[in-house]
């Protein structure tokens, strides 16, 4: 799919065709090239934000960022479909201007020729609101969906990529009381980024939309605040809006070796997947309302650890290991963590061994007529297999959290390994 210059400006390129222009050079180049590339470009092209400001997570390396990279305190979360008719090269240019993009936002720096080109006649580059802003550790973490690889429109495989389509990229399964709405669910393409400034990551989700016109177009798109998980030790233990710590038994990034065992696919995955990981994101409403009237006991019961200092109720601070097998100091017949319980179905030792990287959000959309919040946590999991989600979220059907929650949302994509330096998102994928 090709766009018409959008005026007879020959002095300087329209933003789509220099933003071609780089991708086409990025594509041409070997993988592991000089860093020049892009990097170079965009800094020549780049308009007035204020940059980094020491606040810049690295775009490029062997995994994308925005997994282990330190939890950020916002989220904007958006699911994108491709739109009808649209070819594997129309899916490649998308991807190749997203990584310019991407690229230049991440470090700070405005996209194209910036907000205020030197021809008033064409729209801006960049919409503008970021100008003056730093990074705020932005990072952008792209996922592709499954629907991608299945036929549409009548043709078998219109992207050409059926056949690098990994084995464990199955959909997810139907679990027990889902109620999924389908406009806040799946998507052929992902977009979750993270910022420590919410218009920093509003600005680059609406950047890229912009960017996908023609190609394509934003399906849904969810903001997050007061991140739920903590992904290094460095990080507080949050909260999430049952007002317990949630992230405790996180799968942090000093783990290595437990990354490398959760986190990051391997050599079973297809080479684009290979330093990969599985996105899942579950968008959970909760009753906060009905929730706040339960009393302390049986909300420390239903989560199976103590509210304030987040210790499991079998003893010990918050990160004392929960000993499952200990009864009740009071009811001495009954386990001291509650069989049903969501430490206890949760846990590795109920799972399998599996563990997953949790990084969600809380959400608030508003409230209702009857005066309660539409709140939430948008769930966001990343792990080597789908099915260690589908294994956890089968464990808690039995959950005493279900009287709470109710999951409104769903979607899984598949996240490439990381960009090298002169390549493109995902570029392995078409190779
Ligand atoms: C399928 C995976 C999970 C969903 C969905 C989920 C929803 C959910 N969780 C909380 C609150 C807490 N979860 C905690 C721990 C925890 N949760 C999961 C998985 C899912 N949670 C795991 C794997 C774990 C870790 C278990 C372990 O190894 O100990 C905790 C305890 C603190 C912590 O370790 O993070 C809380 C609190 C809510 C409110 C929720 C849905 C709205
Ligand atoms: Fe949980």
């Amino acid at each position: 799919m090709t766009e018409a210059s959008p005026g007879a400006e020959p002095l300087r390129p329209s933003r789509r065709n220099l933003l071609g222009f780089v991708g086409a050079g990025v594509a041409g180049l070997a993988a592991g090239a000089a860093a020049g590339g892009v990097a170079a470009s965009i800094a020549h092209t780049g308009g007035g934000a204020a940059g980094g400001g020491g606040s810049v997570v690295p775009f490029f390396g062997a995994h994308q960022a925005g997994i282990t990279t330190p939890a950020q305190d916002r989220l904007h979360f958006a699911a994108f479909r491709m739109l009808s008719g649209t070819t594997r090269d129309d899916l490649v240019a998308l991807l190749q201007e997203w990584t310019t993009a991407a690229a230049s936002l991440t470090s700070g720096r405005s996209i194209g020729t910036g907000s205020e080109p030197d021809n008033a006649l064409l729209p801006p580059d960049d919409t503008g609101e970021a100008e003056g802003l730093h990074a705020a550790h932005l990072t952008l973490t792209f996922g592709v969906g499954r629907a991608l690889f299945d036929p549409r429109d009548g043709i078998d495989d219109p992207y050409g990529i059926r056949a690098r389509l990994p084995q464990a990229f199955e959909p997810l399964p139907s679990f027990a009381f889902d109620l999924l709405e389908p406009d806040q669910s799946d998507g052929d393409l992902c977009v979750q980024a993270c910022a420590d400034d919410p218009q920093v990551a509003v600005h680059a989700i609406r950047n890229l939309a912009r960017i996908a016109a023609g190609s394509a177009h934003l399906v849904w798109s969810q903001l997050g605040f007061g991140r739920t998980s903590s992904t290094t030790r460095a990080q507080d233990t949050p909260r999430n809006l049952f007002g317990f710590k949630d992230g405790t038994a996180n799968v942090m990034s000093e783990e290595r070796e437990a990354l490398d065992e959760f986190v990051w696919a391997g050599s079973e995955a297809p080479a684009w997947m290979n330093g990969g990981s599985y996105l899942v994101a579950r968008k959970i409403q909760m009753t906060i309302e009905t929730w706040d009237r339960a009393s302390l006991g049986e909300q420390e019961r239903i989560i199976g650890r103590t509210k304030l200092a987040g210790g499991p109720l079998s003893g010990g601070d918050e990160f004392a290991a929960a000993d499952f097998t200990a009864a009740d100091a009071v009811d001495t017949a009954s386990p001291a963590i509650d069989m049903a319980s969501h430490l206890r179905l949760a846990h590795p030792t109920n799972n399998a061994g599996v563990r997953l990287l949790r990084r969600g959000y809380n959400y608030v959309d508003g409230s209702n007529t009857l005066g309660q919040l539409g709140a939430g946590l948008f769930f966001i999991s990343y792990q080597r297999d789908p099915a260690a989600f589908v294994r956890v979220q089968r464990s808690l059907k039995s959950d005493l959290l279900n009287e709470y929650i109710r999951h409104i949302g769903s979607g899984l994509w598949a996240v490439p390994r990381g960009v090298r330096r002169g390549e493109y998102l995902a570029q392995a994928l078409f190779e």
